[in-house]
This record gives structure tokens, C-alpha cells and sequence, in this order.
């Protein structure tokens, strides 16, 4: 049984983590252009709502989905989009503009999702997703904004855990002729940067099978062949990074072997020069007053560097990946822009963040949504009631405000005393979410405040 209730326009559901037949098409015709209440509560409810309130009221729709890791947050963001797509109109070029919407998907889960102890396809990015309408409500285009790519996965995981799905992918289902030409083998446990356990490696067929389902994507969003394959050498690239083996020298210094055919696939693949490769794994130069000096670095600093590089080299290619997926989903027209659902799936959070500063910081976004939550509903609500004179019965519930003090509060919190801009980190990294709600930052005083956007809070 699917748990879904409301709290007033909040959906509150609980992940079944199993088929149920309620997404069906007969489902949707349920919902379709039925007003909020008037049957079950249901992610499709809140589509179907966010979508009336766009065309009828003009006015923009927000949903917001969060929740803690495998609580399903990127399945009801997938439902959304399901229903938009199949409730709208079913023009040709529309429904090109939905396969885009839809495609998005797997590609991003490929570079950006990974297996976790809590979800076997967790995300490991925050992902602000806006769906842009025409004048008659029919799709025309979207806009993809990431954020925060755990990019510590990339060299390391957790026992149990993966590297990110796209590693494994195409290891099991790249061709003979492509892994080739990337100078790669078909054998995960070569590589040092992907974990191998038996069972993941019992995963191979379903991993094969996705790496087939990710090469449609690229074409559905117009990737041609050299595009696609050039983000495939970049990823076998960080493979063979990691396989580049550091050893010190008779004086300490880091040292990567001549023969090391590592440095130079990734040279190769990366199209550099082996030899500027090897120098900027193994020295660092300072440059002072005009002068530019080379320092050797020792073992240790160089395999950070390696790891860095490696780290940075993936964070782009995600990154140009969402770009391009952006390109291909540009509106023709520019009526669409003015008119659009956005979809906040922010990646959840960890109780115990283990060493990643991104959860940290997604930590802290989930706590400061988690505060918009209870500004919007319980808190707004209840004082709602009591300045009528409703009678209720109160509901307690923790006011996180303090946890939130403990990260921000001025001149006392973590953030002072490590001297972190918060607000500043995620906007270095592209986006800030929190700007996305203006609510966040100062006190909320009425749902109007929110001047023509009209939040709509679905809590996974
Ligand atoms: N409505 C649903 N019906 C059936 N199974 C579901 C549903 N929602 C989620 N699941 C199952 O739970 C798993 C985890 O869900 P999902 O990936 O959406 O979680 P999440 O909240 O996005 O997690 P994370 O924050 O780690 O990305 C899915 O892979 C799927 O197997």
C-alpha cells in the first residue's frame, strides 16, 4: 500500500518500494483536470494541479520535492513529467520536446547516480528541472540547473557503495571496437577507482543493458557520434587516472613510471601532452613576483593531485553534459520562457554525512527547506487558526531552526567559525537552491510574498 496524504496542499507519501498499479493510464485519467481534492491524495494530483494553476491563472508553479536518500523523490519527479507529457497536447514537435524531457533522465542517472547503502540509484547531485510552456499550455522546451556532484565518488566510495553508474556501464556494455579505442578492458576490477564486489559484478547484464538505454538518450538529444564518444574517452580517461601508479623516488619526490601505459592513454584520450601530463602529476609551479618556479611534489601531494584532476576532469563533463542537454532543450519559441513548472528535486540528506562536504552542504540546504516547510504549513497554519478561532488540537512538531543556527547564525555558528560562506558555495558551484526560494533567507510573512510564484511542497 502507497501512503500518500496531504498536509493542506503538502503531499506527505511513503516510498512502497514495490510496483503498485497506480500510475497507470487509467490513473491519470483519474486525476486529469480534477480540482485538488476532489479524489486521493497523489503525486499526479499535484501535476495535474501545478499544471491547472499555470494555464488558468498564468501563474508559475514550483514543486518541491524532498525527502531523506531513497525516500523516491527522483520517481515522483519522474512522474510529474510523466503526466505533463501525457496530458498535453500530442503535436509532433511537442512530443519531440517530451522525449527530450523524458531522455534527460537516464543520461543524467548514467554520470550523476550511483548505488548507496540506502538506494541502489541514488543521486549524487541536486537537479533544478523547469519545464517551459507555450501559450497553450503545450511543453516547448525545458532548462536543467545541477548542483553539487558528490565528486569525491569519483575516486573513492564507500565498502558496499559504487562509483557513479556510468563507469560500470560502459565497461559491461561498450562494444569490443569502442572499449578499443579507449584502450579499455572489459573487466571492472582492473580499475582502482571503481569498486568491485561479487554482487556488483552479478550486476553486469542490467549494467550492459542501461548503457544501451543511455547511448538512446545521447542521440535523442541530438549528441552526434564523435560528441558521444568524446564524453566516453573522458570517462575512460578518469578510469586510467586512477590506474596511474605514484611511486617516490630515491629523494622522496613523486615519480610516475616511464613505462606506465596509464599516463599515457589518459594523455591520449584527453588530448594533452604525456610529458605536460606527467609534470602536472608530479610538480606544482608557484609563481611569485613575475617568476614561475616547478616544485616537485611528494608522494602523498602528487596522489592528491592525480585524485583532484580526476575529480574535476568528471565534475565538467557532468556539467558540459547538462549543458548540452540544455541546448537540445532550448524553446523555439521565445513565448515559452514566460510560463513554467519548476522541479526541485534536491538530493537527499544523510544523517551521518560521512566525508563529502557536498552532503554537509546538501545537509544544510534539506535544513533550511525543511524551515521553509514548517514556515508554509505547520507554523502558518496553526497561527492561521488561532487568529480565526478555529478550534484544533496543536501538533508539536521540532522546530529545526536551531540546527539551522548552529550552522549560520552569525558571528557563533560553524559557518563563522570555519570561516565558510555557505550561501557562497553552492553559487561557486553554479547554482544556489536557496536563492530559488527567497523565503529561505528571510522570514516568511504570507504565501503573497512569494510575489507570482506559488510553492507547491510535495515531501517524499
Ligand atoms: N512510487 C514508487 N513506487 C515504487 N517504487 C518506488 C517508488 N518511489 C521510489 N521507489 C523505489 O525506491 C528507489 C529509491 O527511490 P528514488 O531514487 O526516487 O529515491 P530518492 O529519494 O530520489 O533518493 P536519493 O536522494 O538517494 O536520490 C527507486 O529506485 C525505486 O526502486
Amino acid at each position: 500500500m502507497c501512503a500518500q496524504t496531504y498536509i493542506g496542499n503538502v503531499l506527505v507519501s511513503v516510498n512502497p518500494y514495490k510496483n503498485l498499479p497506480i500510475y497507470t493510464p487509467e490513473k491519470i485519467k483519474q486525476y486529469y483536470k480534477k480540482a485538488f481534492f476532489e479524489a486521493t491524495p497523489h503525486i499526479f494530483a499535484i501535476a495535474d494541479n501545478a499544471y491547472r494553476s499555470l494555464v488558468n491563472e498564468h501563474r508559475e508553479q514550483c514543486i518541491l520535492i524532498s525527502g531523506e536518500s531513497g525516500s523516491g523523490k527522483t520517481e515522483a519527479s519522474k512522474k510529474v513529467l510523466e503526466y505533463i507529457a501525457a496530458t498535453t497536447s500530442h503535436l509532433r514537435n511537442v512530443e519531440s520536446v517530451k522525449d527530450k524531457l523524458l531522455q534527460s533522465n537516464p543520461l543524467l542517472e548514467a554520470f550523476g547516480n550511483a548505488k548507496t547503502h540506502r538506494n541502489d540509484n541514488s543521486s549524487r547531485f541536486g537537479k533544478y528541472m523547469d519545464v517551459q510552456f507555450n501559450f497553450e499550455g503545450a511543453p516547448e522546451g525545458g532548462h536543467i540547473l545541477n548542483y553539487l556532484l558528490e565528486k569525491s565518488r569519483v575516486v573513492s566510495q564507500m565498502p558496499g557503495e559504487r562509483n557513479f553508474h556510468i563507469f560500470y556501464q560502459l565497461l559491461a556494455g561498450g562494444d569490443a571496437d569502442l572499449l578499443r579505442r579507449l584502450r579499455l578492458e572489459n573487466r571492472p576490477e582492473t580499475y582502482k577507482y571503481v569498486t568491485t564486489t561479487d554482487r556488483q559484478l552479478s550486476q553486469r547484464n542490467s549494467d550492459a543493458e542501461q548503457f544501451a538505454v543511455v547511448r538512446e538518450a545521447m542521440r535523442t538529444i541530438e549528441m552526434g557520434v564523435e560528441e558521444q564518444e568524446e564524453a566516453l574517452a573522458i570517462v575512460a580517461s578518469v578510469l586510467h587516472l586512477g590506474n596511474v601508479q605514484l611511486l617516490a623516488n630515491d629523494r622522496g619526490y613523486a615519480e610516475i613510471l616511464t613505462h606506465d601505459a596509464n599516463a599515457r592513454h589518459v594523455a591520449e584520450l584527453l588530448k594533452v601532452k604525456e610529458e605536460q601530463l606527467r609534470a602536472a602529476l608530479t610538480s606544482r609551479t608557484i609563481e611569485a613576483r613575475g617568476d614561475v618556479v616547478g616544485t616537485p611534489l611528494d608522494l602523498a601531494q602528487a596522489q592528491y593531485a592525480r585524485d583532484a584532476l580526476a575529480k574535476a576532469v568528471y565534475d565538467r563533463l557532468f556539467s558540459w553534459l547538462v549543458s548540452k542537454l540544455n541546448t537540445s532543450l532550448a524553446p523555439r519559441s521565445r513565448d515559452a520562457r514566460d510560463s513554467v513548472i519548476g522541479i526541485l528535486d534536491i538530493y537527499g540528506f544523510e544523517i551521518f554525512p560521512k566525508n563529502s562536504f557536498e552532503q554537509f552542504c546538501i545537509n544544510f540546504c534539506n535544513e533550511k527547506l525543511q524551515q521553509l516547510f514548517i514556515q508554509l504549513t505547520l507554523k502558518q497554519e496553526q497561527e492561521e487558526y488561532l487568529r480565526e478561532g478555529i478550534e484544533w488540537e496543536p501538533v508539536e512538531y521540532f522546530n529545526n531552526i536551531v540546527i539551522c543556527d548552529m550552522i549560520e547564525a552569525k558571528h557563533k555558528a560553524m559557518s563563522s567559525i570555519f570561516m565558510l560562506d555557505l550561501f557562497d558555495i553552492p553559487g561557486k558551484l553554479h547554482f544556489n537552491p536557496l536563492k530559488r526560494f527567497p523565503s529561505c533567507e528571510r522570514p516568511l510573512q504570507a504565501e503573497g510574498s512569494l510575489r507570482t510564484r506559488r510553492y507547491i511542497h510535495a515531501q517524499s
